[in-house]
Formats: structure tokens, C-alpha cells, sequence
């Protein structure tokens, strides 16, 4: 049975952010993810998780300047200073937070800029994430978003990101599954789960095409949940989408799983 986490960026949004790990905790989660954990200090998250009962499954590097457009650096040639930085910073919050995964960021390729540029950079970045997170037994995901949602990101398709996977070639850098993305790009979901098995660490949902809870929309989850039993998938499901109304009203189909 797939071990959801409650995503706290898009979920409890009725609530202050540090208000919601008590408020996953009370709807059933075990785990959580979110964007990013920067603007607290580490130990004050993971007094939060501790006195929960929650685990951190997940949370991404730094995104740069988001008011210039900017979603991840670790792809934009000449700033790698400022990735490693943002990458080892990362590495301080898991190993506090005891997160198994960070998901590192890529970039927004502007227009006329060199996508292989952007490629290469990326990289040579994500190898430098593995070898300093290798030690501490922390993964590495990469994840593709669909135009709709981030126009002229880095990766779009998730063969975009096995590319990348498979050209770092590190054993601890996966692709992150985020089957929101994944329908709106690739389609073809359970041929494309079985393409990636052994590929991909970290799942994400939410429906399509309104990006809500699972129970609605043109994705059978269930069948989804059900495949990645049969394969074995020990990995965590984040649910990161945005509740239709208020967050426990729907959660009702996560009733079975809890
Ligand atoms: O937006 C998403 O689906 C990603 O998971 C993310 O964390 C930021 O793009
Ligand atoms: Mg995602």
C-alpha cells in the first residue's frame, strides 16, 4: 500500500505553515513534503516532525529569485557558485530534518539561451550533490514539469529527465514521478511506470486536469496505486495538490489508505 505524504506547501493552506504538520498528523499522514524548508531554522522543523510524529520524505533545493522568474539554478550556466551553495545548504536541512531526499531543482531555460548550455550545467551540478550526499545515504531526485505549470523549465517530458538520470549515471540520482506532469506531458502512465521502474525514488499526484485531490479527473489512481504495489514501489507518494475546498473535507479517499 503506498505511504502518502501530506505536501504542506499546497495542503493546509487554511493554516499558518507551521500549523500544519499537527494538522497533517491529526488527518492520518505519517509523512510530509514541501517546497522548501528555508525560511525556518532546521531544528525548528524537525521539533515540529518529532512532535508529530512525522517523518520528512521530501523538500527541494532553492528555487533563486522567483519574482525574476527564476525555478532552480542548478542548471544556469556560470551561477554554479550559488548552486552549491543552495545544494549544500540543502544537505544541512536533511540531515537535520532526516529527509531521505532532496529533490534538486534544474531552471527555467530563457528564451535564445542554450538548452545543452543549460544540460550540461545541470549535470555537472547534480554530480556535485551526489558525491557530497552520497556519504550521508541521502537521493537525489529530478523531476519534469508540464509548460502549463512552469513554461520553459529545463526538463518537460520525463524521458527529459531519465537523460539526465542516465548521464549523470550516480546510484543515489532518480527520477522524481510526479504523475500530474507526467499525463499532462508523456500520457501512456502504466507503460511509462514500467519505462522508469528502477528509475524513479518519488511519486507525486494530484488530478488532471485541475491539479485537486486524487478522486476526481482523467487519472485512475487506484489502478495507479495498484501497479506500483505489484512492482514492489517502497518509495513515498506525495500528494501535492491543491484541495478543492477545505483540506480534510477532501480527504476522503485517503480514508482506506491511512
Ligand atoms: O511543481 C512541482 O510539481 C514540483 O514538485 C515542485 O516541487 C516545484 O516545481
Ligand atoms: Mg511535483
Amino acid at each position: 500500500m503506498p505511504k502518502f505524504a501530506a505536501n504542506l506547501t499546497m495542503m493546509f493552506n487554511e493554516l499558518p505553515f507551521l500549523d500544519r504538520f499537527e494538522a497533517a498528523a491529526k488527518a492520518g499522514f505519517k509523512y510530509v513534503e514541501y517546497l522548501w524548508p528555508y525560511e525556518f531554522p532546521a531544528a525548528e522543523l524537525k521539533a515540529k516532525l518529532d512532535q508529530f510524529g512525522l517523518k520528512q520524505v521530501l523538500f527541494n533545493t532553492a528555487a533563486g529569485d522567483i519574482s525574476q522568474g527564476e525555478w532552480g539554478l542548478s542548471a544556469i550556466p556560470n551561477r554554479e557558485a550559488e548552486a552549491r551553495r543552495d545544494i549544500d545548504q540543502a544537505l544541512e536541512y536533511a540531515l537535520v530534518l532526516g529527509c531521505p531526499t532532496v529533490h534538486i531543482m534544474a531552471a527555467v531555460v530563457p528564451e535564445g539561451e542554450s538548452r545543452q548550455a543549460y544540460k550540461q550545467t545541470f549535470v555537472e551540478n547534480v554530480r556535485y550533490a551526489s558525491e557530497k550526499f552520497k556519504p550521508h545515504g541521502i537521493n537525489i531526485c529530478l523531476e519534469a514539469l508540464s509548460p502549463e505549470v512552469k513554461p520553459n523549465y529545463l526538463l518537460k517530458s520525463q524521458f527529459d529527465t531519465l537523460e539526465i538520470v542516465e548521464w549523470v549515471d550516480r546510484d543515489n540520482v532518480f527520477v522524481q514521478l510526479d504523475y500530474f506532469h507526467a499525463q499532462n506531458v508523456d500520457g501512456n502512465l502504466s507503460r511509462l511506470t514500467d519505462r522508469l521502474r528502477g528509475k524513479f525514488c518519488h511519486i507525486q499526484i494530484a488530478s488532471v486536469p485541475n491539479r485537486h485531490e486524487p478522486d476526481e479527473g482523467e487519472i485512475n489512481y487506484q489502478y495507479i496505486f495498484d501497479k506500483l504495489d505489484e512492482m514492489g514501489y517502497q518509495g513515498y507518494v506525495g500528494c501535492e495538490y491543491k484541495p478543492r475546498g477545505e483540506t480534510v473535507a477532501g480527504l476522503g479517499w485517503f480514508e482506506k489508505y491511512k
